[in-house]
């Protein structure tokens, strides 16, 4: 370490948006990756927008020279971006680690190709954000690659007068998320492979360095909780010693480091950013093992939307420089990955609620608002009491309906009959053969629907021809459902942009951005709908297709609703309710629209819960809580059905080991899993769990265009009766169909019709 430190400086943020405010990252890597533009076009626009994020935090106020503008940018993933700085690229994969990666291998990690399958994608905490799981067994290289992205990026933000903070994940993190046999095993080889990371930035210049501890606020990762305050330990200690390196920031995102930040400040490493929106301020004793250590204390929500209240956080602020004997710095309690660019992209939404938001740019402003206090900069401090008392009082935050029928809901409003006989009556309704077959809802999303969409919003179709359009696809859906031989229809959500949006077009208390997107993986990017205030459904929202579609046949149709805890969980949501209470709005919401579904004479109703894993919150203490919260919402939207109404589930993206209990409270008459690339591991593990009701574990892998053989379906079966008797499977694939094209949905479905019959012909 260099003897003089310069100060870590007074505001940062820990991480800004890489996907640009028009997406530009999103359609260089499309067409680089469709090969209509070169390895070259694409570096220029990383450059490019890389300089824009420079140029543009410097003129918001961030500090040019002093590593307050963090250096993070990835054209992909940043857990990616780091595995492949330190040379942890799976041989599988046949690229020569020892000089810098072309963005053409970087991508085939991300991607895969013919040959290899990718990297696999999965969620990063508590956030839909999702990165790559890199995989470090035993015999993986891990190398130092000189001139990696990391010290290229400082090098080129240097060269144009700026001195960047570069932010890599951390050693610990990557090797928590990371699969492989003993994820910790490798941890002091990876360790000295930082070290000589951390010694290339020192030489190319860079005073500061951030490393992204998250996996140490959570118990929920592969190292088992006991285990990672050691690592940290460990890890840090050897950090800090080597001898030429920056100063290390390590940041803890997402939750409290609780224990393990007395850990922390004890290993020799000079600054710890706290997440000060989810966490607590550490108390005088964890306190007395910082002294001297900067605190970065991050008080404004990298997570989600809202204009901070600067009051409270002043007070924090004030409160934790009077308990720590160091300097304390102010910034953003996570990245900025997770919010849109600026609020002022949105010139649609009601200038009232537009008020109350603070996107990445806002937030910028907070915090050297915070930095600079009430006295230096009174009108922001004003504007944010202003922000709060109006928002409070504004109409739609609160209403007084939606509030007593709320307070109004006892148990009995989550209770339906018995799950015995709610089969019987359903089955006597219904009538279906043994292994019934059905699909998740959305069949391929074509060209012509999303040219219909667009055409609509353009005012190029009337409301009236848009719906012709809608009715064709749902017939030819029915059409195509009937002749495959499916048992339980789907009308194909061709009216649905997307499975949370389209709900919160239609309820009160949602509003829509117009520019909001953020990164959800590689050049993937969703726009979360805002949820501002109390939630209502002003008029049925699904009614009209869904009987349409069960006009065509006499199959039963299933109508499709997304559940209370995904709609919370890929929205921004208000943070002035606990989310339970808000979940018990929508579930009610939700509750109308199955109660109109069942009067216009729909017998199966199905509510997604794909994020009900997703939400799970970072510490097992805190885990029944939002269990018994999540869980009350579903039976809440689903319990006014009646007993012969089968209502279904849907869940996927997770590994439900945690959450099978959950599953099991949700009390759906039958739920699908994503199953298929697991082996139908989930159905033992349900059926162990004493789960009695049906289950559809996929049989069809949807993420890929590939094609499920009968032979590999009627094995996927013979393993889930193995586990399960014949009265509770059900055979569907493995999520919607919506990413699909029609040649491999009707290959594959057929397939599946195929292997049903053969299974059920051999029992
Ligand atoms: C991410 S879960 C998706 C469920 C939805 N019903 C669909 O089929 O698209
Ligand atoms: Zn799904």
């Amino acid at each position: 370490m260099s003897d003089h430190l310069p100060a870590f400086p007074a505001s940062t943020i820990l991480g800004y948006p890489r996907i640009g405010p028009r997406r530009e990252l999103k359609r260089a890597l499309e067409s680089f990756w469709s090969g209509a533009t070169t390895k070259a076009d694409l570096a220029e626009a990383g450059a490019a927008l890389r300089t824009r994020t420079r140029t543009h935090l410097t003129d918001l106020g961030l500090d040019p020279q002093a590593a307050a503008i963090p250096s993070d940018f990835s054209y992909y993933d940043q857990v990616l971006s780091t595995a492949v700085a330190v040379g942890a690229i799976p041989e599988r994969f046949g690229i020569d680690a020892s000089t810098p990666i072309s963005l053409a291998d970087y991508s085939r990690l991300a991607r895969g190709d013919a040959e290899t399958a990718p990297l696999e994608l999965t969620k990063w905490f508590d956030t839909n954000y999702h990165y790559l799981v890199p995989e470090i067994g035993p015999d993986t290289p891990l190398r130092h690659a000189p001139g990696s992205a990391p010290v290229a990026e400082f090098a080129e933000a240097q060269a144009t007068g700026v001195h960047t903070r570069p932010v890599v994940v951390g050693p610990v993190t990557l090797l928590a998320l990371a699969k492989g046999t003993d994820p910790l095993a490798r941890l002091d080889e990876l360790v000295a492979v930082y070290q000589q990371l951390l010694a290339e930035l020192a030489a190319a210049g860079a005073t500061w360095v951030q490393l992204d501890e998250p996996a140490l606020v959570s118990d929920n990762g592969a190292v088992p909780a006991a285990q990672l305050g050691e690592a940290a330990d460990r890890a840090y200690r050897t950090l800090a010693a080597t001898a030429d390196r920056p100063g290390i920031l390590v940041a803890a995102p997402y939750g409290d480091l609780r224990e393990r930040f007395a850990t922390l400040a004890g290993t020799g490493v000079e600054a710890i950013a706290l997440d000060l929106v989810k966490g607590e301020i550490p108390d005088d004793g964890a306190l007395a093992h910082a002294r001297g250590l900067t605190l970065v204390a991050g008080l404004v929500d990298g997570h989600n939307v809202w204009r901070t209240d600067l009051h409270a956080a002043a007070e924090r602020l004030q409160h934790l420089r009077a308990a720590h004997d160091g300097p304390v710095s102010v910034a953003t309690s996570t990245s900025l990955l997770h919010v849109p660019h600026t609020v002022a992209d949105e010139t649609d939404l009601p200038e009232q609620l537009r008020s109350w938001l603070a996107f990445a740019d806002e937030k910028v402003g907070e915090v050297l608002a915070l930095t600079a206090g009430p006295e230096t900069a009174p009108e922001a401090f004003t504007t944010s009491r202003a922000v709060r008392e109006d928002r409070s009082g504004a109409l739609g935050v609160r209403r007084d309906e939606v509030r007593r029928r709320t307070a109004a809901l006892t148990a009995a409003d989550t209770e339906r009959a018995d799950a015995s006989e709610r089969a019987t009556a359903q089955q006597e309704r219904l009538n279906l053969p043994s292994l019934p077959t059905t699909t998740i809802g959305s069949f391929p999303q074509t060209g012509d629907l999303r040219r219909a969409r667009a055409q609509r919003r353009k005012g190029e179709l009337t409301e009236e021809q848009y719906a012709e359009v809608i009715r064709g696809e749902i017939s030819r859906v029915i059409e195509l459902q009937t002749e495959l031989g499916l048992d339980v229809l789907v009308h194909g959500e061709p009216e649905r942009n997307d499975m949370v949006q389209y709900f919160a077009e239609l309820l009160d208390g949602f509003a829509v951005t117009q520019h909001g997107w953020v990164q959800s993986y590689g050049s993937r990017c969703t726009r979360p709908s805002i949820l501002w205030g109390d939630v209502s459904r002003p008029a049925p929202m699904t009614v009209e297709w869904t009987r349409y579609a069960a006009s065509l046949t006499d199959k039963p149709v299933k109508g499709m609703l997304t559940g209370p805890v995904t709609i919370l969980a890929w929205s921004f949501v208000r943070d002035d309710l606990p989310l339970g209470e808000v979940a018990d709005q929508v579930a009610l919401a939700l509750r109308d629209e199955v109660s109109d579904l069942e009067h216009a004479g729909i017998g199966v109703i199905q509510v997604d819960e794909p994020a009900l894993r997703e939400l799970l919150p970072l510490r097992a203490d805190d885990h029944q809580a939002y269990l018994d919260w999540s869980v009350r919402s579903f039976r809440l939207a689903t319990s006014g059905a009646a007993t012969h109404t089968q209502v279904h589930t849907h869940l996927c993206y997770s590994e439900f080991g945690e959450v099978i209990d959950a599953i099991d409270g949700l009390g759906a008459d039958v739920t699908s899993l994503e199953a298929a690339r697991s082996a139908m591991e989930v159905v033992p593990e349900l059926a162990e769990a004493g789960f009695s009701r049906g289950i559809g574990p996929g049989v069809w892998d949807i993420h890929s265009p590939r094609v499920p053989s009968e032979a590999e379906i009627v094995d996927l079966l013979g393993r889930a009766l193995a586990a399960v008797p014949d009265r509770q499977l059900w055979v569907n694939p493995d999520c919607g169909l919506k990413t699909r094209g029609y040649t491999e949905t009707v290959e594959s479905l057929r397939n599946l019709v195929a292997a049903t019959e053969q299974t059920r012909a051999s029992r």
